[in-house]
């Protein structure tokens, strides 16, 4: 019998086989992994070596863009590939023009961001000019018919695709997209009807983000899944509304506080720190702190295993001791707390000795292993303590509290702190060890060696949840937990000194929107303490020299805020009081 002539790339299954087996077409579980990895692990890179990318490398990735898929299989995309360095510093002339009439749209940090964008357009050996051809409007294109621009999206597709291919060589790619269109179509010669749609730096990467640079940066996170996926129809209760997003700050809220702000009676901006705060809370909580505000304090407390090492200028009773002396309104931030009228919750999460009185037992161990020895905590200890923080934030939610103070108590703790913020951020010891409670410079000398041989003893790379068995402290992850807990329910959080920092961070890496919920009441004398705020993307509200811990720096903060809140639900407006606005 005559057959029809087979096709070139003719399917050659048959449909018994499909039937029989309706997910054979699928590739083995490292390759579809290897799929994943990539597309998670894809950044947009902003800082480049100079070394060429070989031209085998090039050619794998421009082949990657041209097998995106278009629509109508019109592949409207064509792509310039800049290599000339005059060229290239005139691009980076173009979006740094257009960057600078754009200035006062960004902050500092935004604005220092998109410098390091631009620059690497010179930085990058390789330009790639993504364009879009659209084509004669006359000509039919199959499946554009009611959507010209599926040409646009078709190019989309191949940036994906370069993109990906690149991650998967290695190469970094940062996409640049602050420049007119018609100042690139002049300076490449592009036609009218060709569309540039990105500039994108090609070459070997001179960073390797383990986060996305914006998220690491505070600006956004990557919204839960849930949020972004509706079932059968759309919903308004499901769908996130890009500017309020559920987890992600409101935005809405936070520029109502800034444009009220502009209104009061005052040069605008001229209450400084207290305006960025204003607007931070506004974010979490749709509205300015009450003038009356009356905060959760949440003290953690526990021992560490290394002070047998040198660690510490104290002995580990005294964690216990300090403790019960806060619960006794002795310490500063029993005093503190009380003077302010605020609800003060200490928590044994892993003393050394018996709980003393006043204090909430929830002890999860007598203070954590060695870490020289051995991991600080076991995996179940992590979780048990993460726990504890987590339902102690949300009793003190529970009970009305305005915002969570957290603080902390625990001998021997700057050195587990140190220790973490270097397993999480890759820091140097030298930077992140400071002197605790007085430690002098041999004391100094003996704490950066022993978080050296602990980050040498439990390795690099450690995923979060690692990290904290291997080196943690319970209550610092305790104060992990806490701190996800409140975030979670937008109660917003304030920060005390090194230690709750470094917690904060933790809970930074395991859920990035927590950066959103949280405050730095003041900068601590720790040395590590800059670092960590740095990493966290806060600005401290007080420097005092304080490093006492115990939450007494939050504590001093927040009749600050109060008043910041007064302030802002009680100034007349220009307008209200008759009082002439700028010329
Ligand atoms: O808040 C800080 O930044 C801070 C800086 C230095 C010391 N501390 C407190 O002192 C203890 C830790 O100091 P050390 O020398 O024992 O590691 C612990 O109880 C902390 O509350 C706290
Ligand atoms: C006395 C004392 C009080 C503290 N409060 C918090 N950490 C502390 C450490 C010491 C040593």
């Amino acid at each position: 019998m005559l057959r029809p002539p087979t096709p070139s790339g003719f399917d050659a299954s048959r449909a018994a086989e499909r039937a029989a087996d309706p997910t054979g077409w699928r590739y083995p579980d490292a390759v579809r992994d290897a799929v994943h990895q990539v597309i998670a692990e894809r950044r947009d890179i902003r800082r480049f070596r100079p070394d060429p990318v070989p031209a085998n490398v090039l050619q794998r990735i421009l082949e990657a863009a041209h097998r995106a898929p278009s629509v109508g299989l019109m592949q409207p995309w064509r792509l310039i590939l800049v290599r000339d360095v005059a060229t290239r510093m005139e691009v980076r002339r173009l979006t740094q023009r257009e960057r600078l009439r754009q200035a006062d749209r960004f902050d500092a940090q935004a604005g220092q961001f998109l410098d390091q964008k631009i620059e690497g357009v010179v930085e990058a050996p390789l330009g790639v000019v993504v364009c879009c051809d659209h084509g004669d409007p006359g000509v039919e294109i199959l499946g554009r018919g009611t959507i010209p621009e599926t040409d646009v999206y078709s190019t989309a597709c191949a940036i994906e695709n370069l993109w990906l291919a690149a991650r998967a060589e290695g190469v970094g790619v940062g996409w640049v997209s602050f420049y007119r269109p018609a100042d690139l179509r002049e300076l490449l010669g592009i036609p009218a009807r060709v569309e540039p749609l990105a500039y994108l730096c090609l070459g070997w990467p001179d960073e390797r983000p383990v986060r996305p640079g914006l998220e690491s940066a505070g600006w956004g996170a990557r919204l839960p899944l849930a949020d972004v996926v509706m079932e059968e129809r759309w919903r308004d209760d499901d769908a996130a509304p890009l500017l309020d997003a559920a987890r992600g700050p409101n935005r809405i809220a936070a520029i109502a506080a800034r444009d009220r702000s502009d209104q009061l009676i005052k040069p605008a901006g001229s209450l400084g720190a207290l305006e960025a705060l204003i607007e931070r809370w506004a974010a979490i909580t749709g509205a300015a702190p009450p003038p009356a505000l009356r905060a959760g304090v949440l003290v953690c407390a526990a021992d560490h295993g290394h002070i047998i090492h040198g660690t510490s200028l104290f002995d580990r009773d005294v964690s216990t001791q300090v403790a019960a002396a806060t619960a006794r309104s002795e310490s500063a931030a029993g005093v503190l707390a009380r003077q302010g009228g605020h609800t003060l919750l200490v928590a044994d999460v892993g003393l050394a000795r018996p709980t003393p009185p006043g204090v909430r037992d929830l002890k999860v161990a007598a203070g954590t292993a060695d870490f020289l020895a051995g991991p600080a905590l076991s995996p179940g200890q992590v979780d048990a303590a993460l726990q504890a923080g987590a339902d102690l934030a949300a009793e003190l939610a529970d009970d009305g509290v305005g915002c969570l103070a957290v603080g902390e108590i625990g001998i021997g703790n700057t050195t587990t702190a140190a220790a973490l913020l270097c397993a999480l951020t890759g820091a140097d010891p030298a930077a992140a060890v400071g002197r605790g409670t007085g430690v002098d410079a041999a004391g100094l000398q003996r704490k950066r060696a022993v978080v050296r041989d602990a980050l040498e003893r439990h390795g690099a790379g450690l995923h979060v949840r690692e990290a904290l068995a291997a080196v943690g402290g319970l209550e610092l992850v305790a104060l992990t937990g806490a701190v996800l807990e409140a975030t979670h329910r937008r109660l917003p959080v304030l920060l005390d000194g090194y230690a709750t920092a470094v917690a904060a961070l933790a809970a930074t890496r395991l859920d990035p929107a927590v950066a959103e919920g949280v405050l730095a009441s003041h900068r601590s004398a720790e040395q590590g303490h800059r670092l960590a705020l740095d990493e966290l993307g806060l600005e401290p509200l007080l420097d005092l020299r304080l490093r006492l811990g115990e939450a007494s720096g939050a504590l001093l903060a927040l009749p600050l805020i109060a008043a910041a809140g007064a302030l802002h639900r009680e100034m007349a407006t220009f307008a209200e009081a008759g009082v002439s606005g700028p010329r």
